[in-house]
């Protein structure tokens, strides 16, 4: 029979969790550790995949302490995952043949340039409904193979493997190199750059411009599949053979943890970046304003479900650099008190274009950079030029994502670490001009993993049942006047234009 409750393993870009839920879609347990972001070089972000396993074991085990239950009291478990970060290691050994590189990562720049100048923008926007970009996977991966010398061979041979974050925690889950199996589903796959958005396969004339052999990718499934993709090891952190069968990528789990089932709904997830996805359905809607076309998720038999995204590299990653590499605060919520010590941003804007811009410019050369400076400034006012970046971020996707669907947003519902923030609710609900809404189960992303595996073992019985689970929480009614949002967002737009061009290519 099975178990009374379903589990849920996100594993996203600073830390892991696992979480526990009932039926009701309570949260019955919760368990989070982090792991450590290395930075070899500038513009360099790594991962260390077996540290990240180690992490997701550890989490498994202290979540099913906390709620004291046993592995045969799970019903089932769904992943969910930081996407496009790259890994690749060796079927046999299970050993990674280098750290995984990171979706912020912008090594494959040149690679990427080489990719826009042979003129295949257009065959990548077809296809995979993406803008060339450091930021996906496809480009990893070939840097891999053109760097690390025994993966080609290895890869030739089948006998090295790749895969996103989900891939690599299911393999471990369901054994290792003991059997484990190597799978991926829609929505991971079509952040790689290799996934043509219409069959739901891999590509053979994308695989073929970055070399990539089609044996080392994982087969393409369901993000919700009831033929299972494997059960997890009596001899794994779970202690008993559970059904693994849910897997999305995070901002996807996310649109379905917000319930946002239904054409024309959208929700923005404040993470260590921000990704504000538009359910557009079975239809595959291109986008012509800097958005992304991507696969939503695909429940078991029924059709693959899109959506349109607006991709922002660096949200909250911007308030903890204010921590860690500036140390103006101690924790990231500390960000808000600071913030409240100035009453604006004194006439700066701080554009944290990190890793390039993301959606709607997509520029490769693009660098952060803080303008309008001059002696009056203080740390109140780049605490408070740091929230307000994020919610004009958002303001640029959303103007985008209305230009393309023609849909006007009447309201926005939030989630992820940063909507905590009082502060950046109220403003960003005034630079939109729309409420911004916060559901009472934040942890969307889990949830949307354990309703995605629930799902494939008839735990829950049909996505309409999940929609009642659905709950408000907290409502910003925007406040600020017209001219005044206007004026400040005229601000933001010229302070964009500042941080294009700085990096120059050969
Ligand atoms: N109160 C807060 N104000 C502003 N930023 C916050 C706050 N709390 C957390 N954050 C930021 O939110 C991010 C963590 O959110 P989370 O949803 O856990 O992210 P992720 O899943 O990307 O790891 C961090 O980047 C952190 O700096
Ligand atoms: O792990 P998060 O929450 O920062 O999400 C990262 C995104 O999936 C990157 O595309």
């Amino acid at each position: 029979m099975a178990g009374p409750y379903v589990m849920a393993i996100d594993q996203g870009t600073t830390s892991t969790r696992a979480m526990v839920f009932d039926r009701e879609s309570n949260v019955i347990a919760l368990d989070q550790r982090e792991h450590r972001q290395i930075y070899p070089q500038p513009g360099w972000v790594e991962h260390d995949p077996m540290e990240i396993w180690e992490r997701t074991q550890e989490v498994v085990r202290n979540a099913l302490a906390k709620s004291n239950l046993t592995g045969r009291e799970i019903a089932a478990i769904g992943i969910t995952n930081q996407r496009e970060t790259t890994i690749v290691w060796n079927k046999r050994s299970g050993k990674p043949y280098m750290n995984a590189i990171v979706w912020q990562d912008t090594r494959t720049d040149q690679i990427c340039t080489q990719l826009e100048r042979q003129g295949y923008a257009q065959l990548y926007r077809e296809r995979a409904g993406l803008p060339i970009s450091t930021y996906f996977s496809g480009p990893k991966l070939q840097w891999i193979l053109e760097n690390v010398p025994e993966v080609r061979r290895d890869a030739e041979r089948g006998e090295a493997l790749f895969g996103n974050v989900d891939t690599w925690e299911i393999w471990w889950l369901t054994g290792g190199p003991d059997g484990g199996v190597h799978v991926t589903d829609v929505s991971n796959a079509s952040r790689t750059m290799l996934m043509n958005l219409r069959t739901l396969d891999w590509d053979d004339e994308i695989l073929k411009i970055h070399g990539i052999p089609r044996q080392m990718l994982p087969q393409i499934r369901p993000s919700s599949d009831p033929q299972l993709y494997g059960k997890t090891t009596s001899f794994g952190p779970l202690g008993a053979e559970v059904p693994v069968c849910g897997d999305l990528g995070d901002q996807q789990a996310a649109l379905v943890g917000q319930a946002s089932l239904d054409v024309g709904m959208a929700k923005n997830t404040y993470g260590t970046g921000s990704f504000l996805l538009l359910n557009t359905g079975t239809e595959i809607v291109p986008s012509k304003s800097g958005l992304i076309t991507t696969a939503a998720y695909k429940f078991g038999n029924g059709p693959c479900i899109y959506a349109l995204e607006g991709s922002i590299a660096i949200t909250g990653a911007a308030v903890q650099w204010l921590r860690d590499n500036l140390g103006l605060i101690k924790t990231s919520p500390e960000v808000e008190e600071l913030a409240r010590t100035v009453e604006d941003n004194g006439g700066i804007y701080f554009v944290p274009y990190f890793s390039g811009a993301f959606a709607p410019y997509w520029r490769l050369d693009a660098r952060g950079v803080i303008v309008g400076l001059t002696r009056f400034i203080n740390k109140g006012h780049i605490a408070r030029a740091t929230l307000e970046a994020t919610a004009y971020q958002t303001r640029d996707v959303v103007e985008a994502m209305e230009a393309d669907s023609g849909i006007r947003l009447a309201e926005l519902r939030v989630d992820g670490g940063m909507v905590f923030n009082e502060l950046l609710m109220q403003f960003q609900a005034d630079i939109l001009g729309v409420p911004t809404v916060r559901p009472v189960i934040a942890e969307t992303t889990s949830l949307g993993a354990a309703y995605a595996a629930g799902l494939a073992v008839g735990y829950w019985n049909s996505p309409e049942e999940i929609r009642q689970y659905w709950k408000e929480d907290k409502r910003w009614q925007p406040q600020m006047d017209e001219a005044r949002r206007e004026k400040l967002y005229a601000g933001w737009k010229k302070a964009v234009e500042r941080s294009f061009g700085w990096v120059e290519y050969s």
